[in-house]
């Protein structure tokens, strides 16, 4: 009898323990439930503003139920997350999906210029540049809302690609590059006002249903800026794509497009990343490794193992194509536009 009364009172404990671990679960399941629903009802009760641009893709789509729908989001949903927030993959129905991106912040106050640059965003349409199709703006948080690329990024098919997907073939890395040229020549140099980019990296290149590239992110670097209420206070760019004048002048330009450009071509031919671990226990990075390689002449044993064909003469090409845009002067380096002819004409042979 004597030697039960422990282990009564041990039973008792656990059980107290379980019911009331089940109990703070609950509450705290409880707590996140009701901020969600209370986030809900303020978006609709006319807190937020949501702002659609005509487009065939969401004529259909009404403000409360894509609210609705992005509420429901989970984490299985998440396509991948940057500095400046997440981004979720949207499905309205069977023919309509959308990339949606949760940035950080919301905005406090109503800020107009971030509205006006958001709708300036909305009429630079180009088959090479990621389509912006409206914009949702609440105190507690604001949603881009993009056309959704079914092959991800550049970054993820080059650098986190699973054992059964082929590595990308020449072909391919040529077309991506040409196309991402283009894009970002039209931003430079048919835009008006023109667009600085300020933040081109292979995480920034997506490609299309048929591997096309689109430019993504153009015009965030410029929204999310120190200063403003919703910000990070995260720097523009993005460490191993920055130019070198960068870091004395802090000044974005067309010409350090140019030069993350031309690391981001690196990456097609080397298939390494500009901050590759090899590099950084070496002391070194990408760019001089690949300066060094080119002045023996040897640029064919800096190619992408993972190429098991490739023309030497076109590689030899673009990797002189990258160098002009590796130029440490900014103004020794090509134009987009001359980039783009470049790549152009190493292809046409
Ligand atoms: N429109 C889209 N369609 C499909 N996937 C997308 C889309 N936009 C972004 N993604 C995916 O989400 C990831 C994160 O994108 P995001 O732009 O937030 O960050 P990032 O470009 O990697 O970094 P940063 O925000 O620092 O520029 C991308 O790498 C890409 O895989």
């Amino acid at each position: 009898m004597g030697g039960s009364t422990p282990m009564v009172f041990y039973i008792t404990i656990c059980c107290v323990a379980f019911v009331a671990s089940k109990i703070v679960v609950s509450l705290l399941c409880y707590k996140r439930w009701a901020k969600k629903r209370r986030i809900i009802e303020d978006s609709l009760a006319g807190e937020g503003k949501m702002v659609m641009f005509r487009s065939p893709a969401t004529q259909a789509l009404s403000a409360k139920a894509f609210v609705k729908n992005t509420m429901k989001l989970t984490n299985k949903d998440i396509l991948g997350s940057g500095g400046y927030g997440t981004v979720y993959k949207l499905v309205v129905d069977e023919s309509t999906a959308f990339a949606v991106k949760k940035l950080n912040r919301g905005n406090e106050n109503r800020d107009l210029g971030f509205e006006r640059e958001l709708n300036a965003m909305a009429d630079i349409k180009h088959r090479n540049i990621v389509t912006l199709h409206g914009y949702y703006v609440a105190p507690q948080f604001n949603l881009l809302i993009y056309e959704l690329m079914p092959n991800g990024s550049l970054d993820a098919l080059l650098h986190r690609r699973s054992p059964e997907e082929k590595p990308l073939d020449w072909e391919s890395r040529c077309r991506i590059a040409v196309g991402a040229a283009r894009g970002l020549s039209y931003l430079h140099h048919d835009c008006i006002p023109h667009v600085i980019h300020r933040d081109i990296k292979s995480s920034n290149i997506l490609l299309d249903r048929n591997l096309e590239a689109r430019v993504s992110d153009f015009g965030l670097a410029t929204l999310m800026e120190p200063g403003r209420s919703h910000v990070s206070t995260m720097a523009a760019g993005t460490f191993g794509y920055l130019p070198p004048e960068y870091f004395d002048t802090g000044r974005a330009t067309t010409k350090g497009d140019v030069y993350s450009f031309g690391v981001v071509l690196l990456e097609l031919l080397t298939g390494k990343r500009p901050t590759d671990e090899s590099f950084v226990e070496e002391g070194s990075k990408l760019v001089t490794w690949v300066k060094g390689v080119m002045e023996d002449g040897r640029e064919e044993h800096a190619v992408d193992s993972e190429l098991a064909c490739f023309p030497a003469e076109e590689v030899k090409k673009v990797f002189a194509v990258a160098d002009k845009c590796l130029e440490p002067d900014p103004s020794r380096r090509p134009t987009m536009i001359e980039v783009l002819k470049m790549l152009e004409q190493t292809q046409s042979k």
